[in-house]
């Protein structure tokens, strides 16, 4: 614990976790696959979204889904790291554990192509009429 010692809300720890939680996002920008094409997804989502000049409430949705599978995706990985420092061997609970971190992940994600559909889908065959 780098703050160990501390008092709880110092403004050098709130700094510090607030850049490890910096150094977290960016770790996972440089090296995680999944991260990475989420990222791509969200660039084209926003031009896409302005494109077609979303409303407020578009809006909201669009963010949320783009901010909550960046934060499931963190949290997937930690979890993954998490389960390979506790165990190298294969077992059944670590599988577990990471299957369920990947099912939230999907879970969110099917949410998030459904939200897509809803609010794209008429926009994009309005051009076609
Ligand atoms: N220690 C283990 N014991 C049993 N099964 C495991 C273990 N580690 C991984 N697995 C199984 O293998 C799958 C793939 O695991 P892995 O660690 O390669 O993650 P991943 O899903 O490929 O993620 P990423 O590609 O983002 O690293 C897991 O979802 C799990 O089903």
């Amino acid at each position: 614990m780098a703050w160990k010692g501390k008092t709880p809300f110092s403004r050098r720890r709130v700094i510090g976790s607030f850049t490890y939680a910096i150094q977290g996002v960016w770790y996972a920008a440089r090296t995680e696959k999944n991260f990475q094409i989420h990222l791509i997804a969200a660039v084209i989502v926003s031009m896409c979204g302005f494109a077609f000049q979303l409303n407020k409430v578009e809006w909201l949705f669009v963010l949320i889904c783009i901010f909550g599978m960046f934060s499931l995706e963190l949290l997937n990985s930690a979890i993954e790291r998490a389960v390979d420092l506790a165990t190298e061997e294969i077992k059944p609970l670590a599988k577990q554990a990471k299957d369920l971190a990947a099912g939230a992940v999907l879970v969110f994600a099917i949410m998030t192509i459904v939200i897509g559909v809803i609010i794209f889908l008429p926009k994009v065959l309005e051009l076609f009429q």
